[in-house]
């Protein structure tokens, strides 16, 4: 098979040969990992570096970070992170050949390779703020490993960052760390989703690793897919260069979150014409130049990545005097955000244009199902326009925590907020709880739960004013069973139009 090493320049050749560097044909030594140091232990450095050391017994995996009370959740049996199949996984290797602890200099120097976990949200003020990716804790941690380590150290990016941050992390590397002591850099974004991190990281669809194309570059590379060889098969370990491998990470969460802006742009033609958007969806997706997945309409993408991977691009494109492009990115956010408030302004106007002192049930507030996770969820902005309508609002969700919601909601910095926010909104224990005396339910995340052969909606709808409204965000109810109960049933994407000439 070729390599890019041996490829005449302007030669033709399948892109899986063109563009990946197949790890087979590596022949130089490399070294073998027993020691891995993951430096944050979020919603990726733990059930990564948890699912590595499950795969490889014959590694010790140490996860660190800052936070004193996540470490201690992560040596408790209330695991920081709800995520099926997360617990079993923990507590098959945790004390074995997992570790979870704040000593960050010891696992530094003792591990053979460091993965960078750390958080990288949009920044808040300064130069590119509401846009741009805070890297603070990115160099905070790569000064930490200069700092501290006292041999060799292949140092792999696992958070997502700009293209040409490892250019950064190896000046900083370079100038700060012992002598004698020489870093490899790598990049190895991570592509889990919540609620199915497990099962995206047992099956992977592929591994990318990026690195530099010198001899420590690739031996570095061919380390690290080794430990990945211990379960995923080497054809889907991708090796490429390290900035292809950067800016990959931020194509696949942009084009991930346009489809699901152009669906829901989709849906309000829907709304506006007859037709009905899963219908329109099923039907391109049989296409399979265009596929089935990710075109689900609903109240809008959230989740921690979508919003801030795409407003990083956004950042990187005006950057490199790029307004065309960095406006075609935008647009994905703003059509997300449109969403959102075509949706409430469908239940203010289906609610006889008011809600003033009307009763909302709010099912889910977690940004997707089988996650606790909350951030940047939908749920979060619709409550928010729903308070400016003073309407009144019951809350439930499985797995969020009562805390996360209340601060959520909060307007930090508004004096009083949280006793105006108690005083309109509620918590309730039960979807049943939270529709009593309700005016409309609202679906807002597609919990399996809220499924109409899950709940008793006879039995909801008893308790509820009439007319009883449902507008369902998600997608995930029978509209006729419902209407039968004697529901008025209101649907992303779809209209009473349905069917009708008139
Ligand atoms: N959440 C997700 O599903 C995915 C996230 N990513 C990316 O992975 C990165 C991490 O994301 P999350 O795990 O969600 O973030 P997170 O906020 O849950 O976890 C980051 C952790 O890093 C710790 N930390 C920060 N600086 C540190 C330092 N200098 N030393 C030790 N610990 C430090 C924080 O205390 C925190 O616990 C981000 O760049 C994100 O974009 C990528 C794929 C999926
Ligand atoms: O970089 C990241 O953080 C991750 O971002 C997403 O994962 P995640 O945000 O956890 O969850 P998704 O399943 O992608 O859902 C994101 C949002 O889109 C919504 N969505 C998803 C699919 C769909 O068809 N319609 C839809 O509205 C979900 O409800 C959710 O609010 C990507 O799917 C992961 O590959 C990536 O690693």
């Amino acid at each position: 098979m070729a390599t890019v090493d041996s490829l005449p320049s302007g030669a033709v050749t399948p892109a899986s040969e063109r563009l990946s560097r197949p790890l087979d044909s590596i022949d130089i030594p490399h070294k073998q990992v027993k020691k891995i140091c993951c430096i944050g232990a979020g919603y990726v450095g733990g059930p990564t570096c948890a699912v590595i050391a499950y795969k490889c017994p014959h590694i010790t995996v140490t996860i660190v970070d800052l936070n004193q009370a996540r470490i201690d959740a992560w040596n408790s049996d209330d695991l920081p992170i709800y995520e099926p199949g997360l617990d079993e996984v923990v507590k098959a290797v945790r004390g074995k050949n997992l570790f979870f602890s704040t000593d960050v200099d010891t696992a530094i120097k003792e591990a053979d390779l460091i993965f960078v976990s750390v958080n990288t949200p949009t920044k808040k003020s300064g130069v590119g703020k509401g846009f741009a990716a805070d890297l603070g804790y990115v160099e905070s941690a790569t000064r930490h490993i200069a700092k501290v380590a006292e041999s060799d150290k292949i140092v792999v990016e696992k958070s997502t960052v700009p293209c040409r941050t490892a250019q950064s992390m190896r000046k900083i590397l370079d100038s700060n760390g012992k002598p004698g002591a020489r870093f490899d850099i790598l990049s190895n974004p991570e592509f889990l989703a919540e609620g199915t991190a497990i099962r995206d990281l047992f099956a992977p669809d592929r591994v990318l690793i990026g690195s530099l194309d010198t001899v420590n570059g690739r031996a570095a590379a061919a380390s690290l897919a080794d430990v990945y060889g211990n379960w995923v098969p080497r054809k889907q370990v991708i090796t490429m260069n390290l900035w292809s491998s950067e800016l990959s990470k931020l194509a696949a969460n942009a084009l991930l979150a346009q489809r699901i802006s152009s669906i829901n742009a989709l849906s309000a033609i829907c709304e506006a014409t007859g037709a009905d958007v899963d219908e329109v969806s099923y039907a391109v997706g049989l296409d399979s130049r265009i596929g089935p997945k990710f075109l689900k309409a609903s109240v809008g993408f959230g989740g921690s990545c979508f919003q801030k991977d795409i407003l990083n691009l956004v950042y990187l494109s005006e950057s490199l005097h790029l307004p065309d492009v960095a406006e075609y990115w935008r647009q994905v956010v703003e059509m997300n955000e449109s969403q959102k408030r075509r949706f409430t302004q469908h239940i203010i106007s289906s609610l006889f244009n008011t809600l003033t002192g009307k009763r909302l049930a709010v099912l889910g507030f977690a940004f997707k199902k089988d996650t606790g996770d909350t951030r940047e969820s939908a749920a979060i902005t619709l409550i928010k326009y729903f308070r400016q309508e003073q309407a009144k609002i019951a809350i439930y969700d499985p797995k969020v925590e009562e805390s996360q919601i209340w601060y959520d909601l909060a307007e930090p910095g508004v004096v009083d907020d949280v006793t105006a926010l108690k005083k309109q909104v509620t918590i309730a224990s039960s979807a049943y709880e939270a529709a009593e005396g309700a005016d409309a339910v609202v679906i807002c995340t597609e919990w399996d739960e809220f499924r109409d052969t899950k709940l008793d909606y006879e039995k909801i709808y008893a308790t509820m004013n009439k007319p009883a409204f449902i507008f369902d965000g998600r997608l995930i109810l029978n509209q006729k069973k419902l209407e039968k109960i004697g529901f008025k049933v209101e649907c992303i994407g779809r209209s009473r139009l349905e069917e009708s000439f008139e």
